[in-house]
């Protein structure tokens, strides 16, 4: 385990034993759960042993067979070698006394012996393969639980994203190199201690020699790899700016305004701009790493050549037979070949095992339980939203987004938000459907505050529709009941929501009908238009039946003056009984509104029902008579 977030680190200590002490003074800090969490990764600090250990556990569980059939592969293929050289030896021998069975047996074992390290190379091929998929699944799906466990302001911070982009990079192909590594590694070592083993009989020297051989390379490579692990993890930024560039120049989405505002070649020159950078340093590196590589190889070969001068000088005063310079040869070549095999495997185990820190750093953040930064306020005997004196501040924003908003929904009422862009009307949603919590103020649901409220119980309450909703790209059935546990809503459930947002005819023209794809991405699907695309997401929304609570932001944006119409009529008949917030900057929509809020720069201006704001004559009537003129 790599935590490098642990559990008691200061920012949670301080949540955990600073809060009720505030609490019990009537303080409420300005510390949300998104700031225990946000830390990206320190670069790991947990052992090679530590996270090998774990890699074994993940990867047995996820394939038994493939790891057994790797650890039996590398001891295959690690005993082999040794015996061969053994047989050769008995073989050279033989045929210098002229025994013809030691020959004959020494060949057909030396031939089965060779038959059995091409099973193991084969077998460790086929199981290498299995773990690729098995535990790159299933470190996977462990990153994107993560990912949905962790509360929705992590998604606001560049820190998180680089430490999530991070993991996803490492989960498919570094847990498996960091065991191919491994197992290469002890079948070399095997191959190694056979090998001196068997050039002790000559020299001990000669065997102390060989070992020593493999040092300078294995400092030197070790040293790179690490400076090599650092500067990838500093450059994650860039690698993430640069595969953002290519999303911009390859997504659908994008492919419109990249060739009416011909801005292609410029996000090709700023990709280029990225890539010469990482390039330069990388460049710099390998040429170093080159250089002092070259010095280390020529230590080792100048041991090699030291012990095999040494073996044929004694084989030329006959003091070793055939077969034991045989041997020598045989041991010499596979020494050096199981070197640099051990060498390569250890550099890509210290290397690969630093990435994982990546991964098992990202695995271990702590996910706070979903708990109030203070104890809950004392429940109230009332129905309906209440907002009082709420204020909020983004995650590392200067300035306040709201401030002092006080507001109340009685069951059964419509509220529209009104404002210029950027003064705060999301934010009030964002709040109520419990993505943040206000940092300072209280929001109450029925008489509870919303921080005391269980996540699942509160989802129940709500039907949202954002600005920015999401087009999936999936068949219609699923754009609209997407959860699983929707999934068994009859058709006719389905039918009816599609009918509420003014949807039925557009599913009516499509050739497969719910089964439809929806989207450009996947073969046979259709694309629909904004404001289609729109009535979906409202669909989707109308299906939670028993949703009392309904957030509507911006919902009808796309969608033309006569759907809307339509759609508005039916949406105050259809949430008859059911509270509604609805931001737009259509005053015809927002007219219908029981109550209105004109937000300005994060507060409330104006509040009253359609006619008294205008009988006001304030910010309201001249936005209204604004909107008006412009529709006569
Ligand atoms: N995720 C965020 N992080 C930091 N600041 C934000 C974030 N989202 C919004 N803001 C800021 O909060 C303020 C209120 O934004 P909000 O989205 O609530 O405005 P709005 O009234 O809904 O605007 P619009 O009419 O353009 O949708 C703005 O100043 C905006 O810059």
């Amino acid at each position: 385990m790599s935590p490098t977030l642990p559990r008691t680190a200061p920012g949670i200590v301080a949540v955990e034993v600073l809060c009720p002490i505030l609490a019990a003074r009537g303080v409420r800090p300005r510390v949300l759960d998104f700031e225990v969490l946000a830390p990206v990764p320190e670069p790991p600090t947990s052992s090679l042993r530590s996270r090998l250990s774990r890699t074994i556990a993940l990867a047995w569980r996820a394939s038994p067979f493939a790891l057994a059939s790797m650890v039996l592969a590398a001891l295959l293929a690690g005993a082999a070698p040794t015996g061969m050289a053994w047989y050769a030896r008995r073989v050279l021998d033989g045929v210098a006394r002229g025994e013809r069975q030691v020959v004959l047996v020494g060949i057909v074992a030396e031939a089965v012996l060779l038959f059995l390290t091409y099973v193991a190379g084969g077998l460790n091929q086929f199981a290498t393969a299995r773990l690729r998929l098995t535990l790159g699944f299933l470190l996977q799906r462990a990153i994107l639980e993560k990912a949905i466990a962790v509360p929705y302001a992590c998604f606001e911070d560049a820190g998180f994203y680089d430490a999530l982009t991070r993991a996803r990079r490492e989960a498919v192909g570094r847990p498996v190199a960091l065991l191919a590594g491994f197992f290469a590694m002890v079948q070399a070592f095997a191959v190694l201690a056979g090998s001196a083993a068997l050039l002790f009989r000559f020299s001990p020297l000669c065997a102390l020699a060989i070992l020593l051989a493999a040092l300078p390379s294995f400092f030197t490579e070790t040293r790179f790899a690490t400076a090599i692990f650092r500067l990838q993890n500093r450059r994650a930024t860039e690698a993430r700016e640069q595969a953002y560039l290519e999303q911009v120049l390859t997504r659908d989405d994008h492919a419109k305004e990249v060739r009416l505002f011909g801005t292609g070649p410029t996000f090709l020159e700023r990709a280029r701009r990225v890539f010469s950078l990482v390039f330069e340093e990388d460049q710099a590196l390998a040429r170093r790493r080159l250089l002092v590589g070259l010095g280390a190889d020529l230590v080792a070969l100048a041991l090699f050549y030291a012990v095999y001068v040494s073996v044929a000088v004694r084989a030329l005063a006959g003091a070793l037979t055939v077969g034991d310079l045989g041997l020598a040869l045989v041991t010499f070549k596979q020494g050096d070949g199981a070197l640099k095999q051990a060498l390569g495997g250890l550099r890509g185990l210290y290397m690969d095992q630093q990435y994982l820190g990546n991964l098992y750093g990202f695995l271990d953040l702590p996910v706070p339980p979903k708990r109030p930064l203070l104890p809950a306020a004392r429940a109230r005997d009332e129905r309906g939203l209440r907002f009082e004196n709420v204020g909020f501040t983004y995650p590392g924003a200067k300035r306040p987004a709201l401030l002092g908003v006080d507001l109340f929904l009685a069951p059964g009422k419509k509220l529209a938000l009104v404002g210029e862009n950027g003064s705060g009307k999301s934010t009030i949603l964002k709040l109520v459907a419990g993505l943040y919590e206000p940092t300072e103020g209280r929001i109450f649901l029925d008489g509870r505050d919303l921080a005391a409220w269980d996540p699942e119980a509160l989802r129940a309450r709500l039907a949202v529709v954002f600005q920015d909703f999401v087009r999936y790209q999936l068949p219609v059935r699923d754009n609209v009941a997407p959860r699983a546990a929707e999934d068994a809503v009859p058709d006719e459930g389905i039918r009816r929501a599609l009918a509420r947002s003014e949807a039925g005819p557009i599913v009516k023209k499509l050739a497969q009908g719910l089964d439809q794809r929806l989207g450009k991405w996947f073969p046979g699907g259709v694309e629909l238009s904004g404001g289609e695309w729109q009535k979906l997401a409202l669909a989707r929304a109308f299906l939670r039946e028993q949703a009392d609570l309904l957030l509507f932001d911006e919902p009808t944006a796309a969608i033309d003056p006569a759907a809307e119409a339509a759609l508005f009529a039916r949406v105050r008949s259809e949430t008859e009984g059911r509270m509604a917030i609805l931001v737009s900057h259509r005053f015809s929509t927002v007219r219908l509104a029981d109550e209105i809020l004109v937000m300005d720069g994060g507060r409330v201006a104006e509040r009253g029902d359609h006619d008294a704001l205008l009988g006001a004559e304030g910010r309201y009537a001249a936005l209204f008579r604004l909107q008006a003129a412009g529709y006569r």
